[in-house]
């Protein structure tokens, strides 16, 4: 698959704070490409260097092979972003302002439909100054992909969203990926990440400490997986002791608890079939994002920059 964005040892300095220092990365085309790291990460900076709307210190970033400041006006066309702070006129209303920025693109979205999905449709005559922080966040999300774009950069999307809203976006982000839209999700929620990305880079201190799927991220972390659940009936401890990546098989109560790594709950259920034992209750816990990133970094994603190991 060719290259939607390339980005190779970006770095941004703001005085003396090193936002981004020496980022790379390649987004994919068509893939949901997360950057997740704690606040003051340097997300939004590498974001905003990418699609040309800061100026890096040192790095080179294609974006669908483009240089985002010599062909900024080609790669408008094709680029959607919803910026994190993005403020717009208070005293316009809400379909004014799709349709307005609608009127800047060669091949727009269909309003009605985005407006649909977003669940914008029943409030577009309502004034900007008068949304709420989660309409304005849709309307927000809403303009990123008003102009049909390529390739979609969204920044915290879900930011004071309700629970509904934001598994409503997830499936709208769902639709934009299958329509063959490359997007760059950056957030700090790691369900997020884990639900829509086919790729993740953790971001830390202005670096990139890994990139991988979130499965393999999850692997790296060394973590053990558990398989617990209820056999059909009592089996000897060393039909599953001896499995490959078993490391413990415990009991609690009437559940039988088998801690280990590696392909656990294929070899667990495999062996019990083998021996006509069924698992009632089963119930994978196996390591996610969150166990990645304190791997990597030593530190919980929900801590602010400063605190754990450097
Ligand atoms: N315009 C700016 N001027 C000075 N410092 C800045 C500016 N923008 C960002 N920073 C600093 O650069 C670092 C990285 O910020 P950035 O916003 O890129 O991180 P982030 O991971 O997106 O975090 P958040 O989710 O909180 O925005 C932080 O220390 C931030 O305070």
């Amino acid at each position: 698959m060719p290259a939607a964005i390339e980005v190779s040892h970006l770095r941004k300095t703001y005085g003396s704070t090193i936002a981004v220092d020496d980022v790379s990365f390649t987004v994919t085309e068509g893939e949901i490409f997360g950057i997740l790291g704690p606040n003051g990460a340097g997300k939004t900076t590498t974001v905003e260097c990418a699609v040309g709307l800061r100026i890096p210190d040192r790095g080179r970033i294609r974006v669908l092979g483009l240089d985002p400041r010599a062909d900024r006006e080609q790669l408008h066309a094709i680029v959607g972003v919803q910026l994190q702070a993005s403020t717009l006129p208070g005293p316009l209303r809400v379909g004014e302002i799709l349709r307005l920025f609608r009127s800047f693109y060669r091949e727009p979205a269909d309003l009605g439909e985005l407006m649909g999905t977003l669940g914008l449709a029943d409030h577009r005559d309502v004034y900007y100054k008068s949304l709420s922080g989660g309409l304005k966040q849709r309307l927000s999300v809403a303009l990123a992909l008003v102009g049909n774009p390529r390739v979609a950069v969204l920044d915290e999307m879900t930011t004071g969203l309700d629970p509904q809203a934001r598994r409503d976006t997830w499936d709208l982000i769902d639709g934009v990926r299958d329509r063959g839209v490359t997007i760059v999700l950056v957030t700090h929620y790691m369900d997020e990440a884990e639900r829509l990305c086919d790729r993740v880079a953790l971001v830390d201190r202005g670096r990139v400490v890994a990139i991988d799927t979130p499965e393999g991220l999850a692997d790296r972390a060394g973590v053990d997986k558990q398989v617990r659940f209820v056999p059909s009936t009592r089996f000897d401890d060393h039909l599953l002791t001896g499995l490959p990546g078993v490391h413990s098989v415990e009991h609690d109560g009437e559940h039988v608890v088998v801690t280990g790594s590696g392909e656990l709950a294929n070899a667990v259920i495999l062996a019990l079939a083998a021996a006509g034992i069924q698992a009632r209750d089963l119930r994978l816990d196996s390591a996610n994002l969150e166990d990645a990133f304190v791997e990597f970094t030593g530190r919980h994603l929900r801590e602010p920059a400063g605190k754990g190991r450097r």
